[in-house]
């Protein structure tokens, strides 16, 4: 007889393991099934490898700022370090999660899983029923059907160079392609990167935007708008990326066109699961198209921000409804999110059109923050929206600190605190989140 569960989840990131840990240590009987490394994307081959690799970078932009203003010499990066440093650092998440899982009672099954009816899934030949079923399997790099595709690498690829290469092109304006090449461009690298349209990094405050492609242009950035490639080339020891009308000369291509949510292969079709090219569809239980299957993280169809902090929100949220604490619908927090390029990008809220009559939009120049000038971040600037009442409805930011900006104001936005309520909040001084707190 197969085993029987009352939580079963298939994939262990981020959309499962922050709710199963607590759910298991509530005497829930849970299981995991997991096809790769243990705890998914972020840990193993995004947020955790990435901003290790990333730091040494940034704080080396930190550091060319300061020459002429206390600081002489500049520090080369040396990637074969960096790599090896960020190695040590991943290395031991996925035995660490795996670890955090058993100690709290889950059973983790490694292999892949699919579901045969609504109630049972099948791992390498073994079948497992559990009273529900989430599905939390994330998403995948989206290939390119050019010519040569096979020449591109992904994401994944890049957080494992063990040498950076002399140059670069990258296919994409999202968060992949920003970070990978500000990462790149401080490390000595070239990089081109190409935009298939006008505008990169889509969602965020366009003139922000504008002014982080022009720093990293300054920096050597080859960028080139409206470039639709056509295919890809080995010639000799090169590589070409063609378009109808150019060719680049490159040494390495990444393509960070998106990520896909991994819908194929898990027996969707056979119980009825509906699904769409932006993921699994959920009504406002995170419950799918059938009873007892519910979904969780970037595979989910959702407009939320695919986001390690959503998929977090969303394992804690079922978490909760399976223990019984409640059944009330999901409510989804103000979600902020960052690019980690130097300097980072981060915005929280809808940013409204200028002319909005509901809303009134300042901007900071950040050099004119006293407390700035002393960390010499004073290339960018800050967006407020406050609503009619003085309440702060939405922020951003392009600063080497930006994300501590962001994350300083959240409660602001999330409680709808008046200018009156800000008043009682006294934070440290000097600090980003006094900077913060004062300048809206
Ligand atoms: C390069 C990169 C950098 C990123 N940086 C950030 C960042 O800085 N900040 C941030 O907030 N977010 C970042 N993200 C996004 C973040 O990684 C995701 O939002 C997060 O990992 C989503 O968690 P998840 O559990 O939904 O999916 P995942 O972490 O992708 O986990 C899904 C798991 O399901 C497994 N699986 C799939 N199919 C099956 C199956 N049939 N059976 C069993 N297991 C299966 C997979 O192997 C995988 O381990 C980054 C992503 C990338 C690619
Ligand atoms: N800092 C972070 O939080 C962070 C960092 C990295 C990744 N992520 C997450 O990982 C996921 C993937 O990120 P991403 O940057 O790969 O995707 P993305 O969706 O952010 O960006 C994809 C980019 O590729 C372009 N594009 C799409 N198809 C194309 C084509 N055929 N030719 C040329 N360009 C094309 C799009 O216009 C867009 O600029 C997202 O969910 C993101 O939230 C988050």
């Amino acid at each position: 007889m197969s085993e029987h569960f009352d939580v079963l989840y298939l994939g262990s990131g981020h959309g499962t393991f922050d709710g199963a840990i607590p759910l298991a240590a509530r005497g829930k009987k849970v299981a995991v099934v997991e096809a790769d490394l243990v705890g998914g994307t972020c840990p193993n081959r995004g947020c955790n490898a990435k901003i290790t690799l990333d730091l040494p970078a940034s704080l080396k932009h930190q550091v060319d700022q300061f020459q002429g203003y206390g600081l002489t010499g500049t520090p080369a990066i040396n990637w074969a370090d960096n790599y090896a440093h960020e190695r040590t650092v991943i290395e031991g998440l996925p035995d660490m999660i795996a670890g955090l899982l058993k100690r709290a009672g889950v059973t983790l099954i490694h292999g892949r899983g699919r579901f045969v009816d609504a109630h049972t899934v099948t791992v390498a030949g073994t079948a497992y029923r559990a009273d529900k079923i989430v599905i939390a399997t994330g998403l995948h790099p989206h290939q390119l059907d050019l010519p040569g595709a096979e020449l591109t690498h992904d994401s994944s690829d890049f957080l494992n160079l063990k040498q950076l290469p002399r140059h670069l092109t990258i296919i994409g304006g999202g968060y992949v392609a920003l970070e990978a090449a500000s990462m790149a461009l401080t490390a000595g690298s070239g990089v081109t990167l190409l935009l298939r349209g006008d505008q990169a990094l889509r969602g965020f405050y366009q003139p922000f935007v504008e002014q982080l492609l022009t720093q990293l242009v300054q920096r050597g950035l080859d960028l080139r708008r409206n470039w639709v490639p056509t295919g890809f080339q080995r010639v000799s020891s090169q590589l070409e990326v063609h378009s109808a009308t150019d060719t680049i000369g490159t040494n390495w291509i990444l393509n960070a066109t998106g990520r896909n949510p991994n819908t194929a292969d898990l027996g969707l079709e056979t119980i009825g699961v509906a699904y769409n090219d932006n993921g699994i569809v959920v009504d406002d239980h995170l419950q799918t198209s059938v009873p007892d299957v519910y979904a969780a993280g970037d595979v989910l169809a959702k407009t939320q921000p695919k986001l390690t902090p959503t998929a977090i929100f969303e394992s804690t949220y079922l978490m909760h409804q399976f223990a019984g604490d409640t059944d009330a619908a999901i409510q989804y927090p103000a979600i902020p999110s960052v690019v980690f390029t130097t300097p980072r990008l981060a915005q929280v809220g809808t940013i409204p059109a200028a002319n909005d009559p509901q809303s009134h939009l300042s901007i900071t120049n950040l050099r004119d923050d006293w407390y700035r000038q002393t960390t010499r971040d004073v290339h960018g600037h800050s967006l407020w929206v406050t609503d009619a009442d003085q309440r702060l409805v939405a922020a951003a930011e392009l600063s080497n600190q930006a994300e501590n900006t962001i994350n300083a104001v959240l409660p602001a936005i999330q409680y709808r605190l008046t200018p009156a309520q800000r008043e009682q909040l006294v934070t440290l001084f000097p600090s980003i989140g006094f900077s913060a707190w004062n300048a809206f």
